[in-house]
């Protein structure tokens, strides 16, 4: 049997995420810039051995083993674009919050393709890789590479990779699951309506920051408009926001994706050390971590 292989499902954090409007299948247009953080799942393929998943980790419980799992579903839809694929068994360290807004299940399905490409002999950029992606979710594309990067359309327009200055991160999540459906729905926009926008973001607006206080202050003049239509569904992320604000050396606080984490911005590490050491005081039942981004 071959050696297992082994990949990590970091987490995605949308730094800026504005709604465009909604498609006429109901789907919703967006400009999002977005990075990977050093904590993330961990996924195991096991050449040769029976099909199916097994999870251990803090956020295994209660998550599906069946088939709709986003790992087998990845596998399924790439055995749709590559007839006979090779594949095996998955282990699962799920350690991300579930439905969380940090993409968790996404960054497991795109960690389970570039295994099964490993395993086959694709390339990482092949484009039956990046077809069962966005077939998965509208997250998975970008998780596929994880690199910093401009996502558009409903997920599967992926701008050149960005090389912006590290971002050292507090990651908080309040323990409340948020469904993303639910939030898009809130927003109210009717199929076929777009939003009044400026322009969308451009790679050459993100280029060029030498210093994590410039990028954090580009950040700053943008949002996340999903943060309102989400504060409806789980009212506890106004209170997230609002500690996370108020923590010493806190330069920028928002959430992720459709939520209820959310994600603060210091100038260096020993500054978001102390603040997760601080929250973690004040708030010992939520799920606080100390980051890099990029
Ligand atoms: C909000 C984000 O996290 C930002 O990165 C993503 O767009 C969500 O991506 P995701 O969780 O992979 O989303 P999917 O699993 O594809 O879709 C879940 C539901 O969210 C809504 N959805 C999702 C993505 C998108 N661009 N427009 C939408 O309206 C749809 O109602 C869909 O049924
Ligand atoms: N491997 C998996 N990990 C997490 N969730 C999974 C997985 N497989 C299936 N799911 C289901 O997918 C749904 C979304 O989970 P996920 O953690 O990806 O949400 P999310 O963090 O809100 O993602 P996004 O930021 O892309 O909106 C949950 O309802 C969960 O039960």
């Amino acid at each position: 049997m071959q050696a297992r292989l082994t990949t990590r499902a970091p987490a995605k954090i949308n730094l800026s995420l504005r709604i465009l409007g909604r498609r006429a299948d109901g789907y919703h247009e967006l400009d999002s810039l977005v990075a990977f953080a050093g904590v993330g799942d961990q996924l195991t393929l096991l050449p040769g051995a029976e099909s199916g998943i097994a999870i251990s980790g803090p956020f295994a419980e209660g998550l599906s083993v069946a088939a709709d799992n986003l790992v087998l579903k990845a596998e399924v839809a790439l055995r749709d674009q590559v007839p006979g694929l090779r594949s095996g068994g998955f282990l699962l360290v799920k350690r991300l919050p579930v439905a969380s807004g940090i993409g968790g299940g996404s960054a497991d399905a795109a960690a389970a393709l570039r295994l099964l490409a490993r395993l086959n002999g694709l390339p990482s950029d092949a484009p039956a890789l990046y077809a069962a992606a966005a077939r998965i979710g509208a997250d998975v594309p970008v998780c596929l590479a994880a690199k910093t990067r401009i996502m558009q359309g409903i997920g599967e327009r992926l701008g050149s990779p960005l090389r912006l200055p590290r971002l050292f991160a507090l990651l908080v999540n309040p323990g409340v699951a948020v469904e993303t459906a639910a939030v898009f729905r809130n927003l109210g926009l009717q199929p076929g309506e777009a939003t009044i926008q400026p322009a969308p973001a451009t790679d050459a607006s993100w280029q060029g920051h030498a210093s994590a206080p410039s990028v954090i202050e580009a950040l700053a003049a943008t949002r996340n408009d999903l943060e309102a239509p989400a504060r409806g569904a789980a009212p506890v992320i106004a209170d997230v926001l609002e500690l996370l604000a108020e923590l010493p050396g806190c330069r920028l606080a928002r959430m992720s994706g459709s939520g209820a984490t959310c994600f603060a911005l210091f100038d260096d590490c020993r500054a978001s050390a102390a603040a997760a050491k601080l929250l973690a005081h004040r708030q010992p039942g939520w799920w606080i971590k100390p980051t890099v981004l990029g």
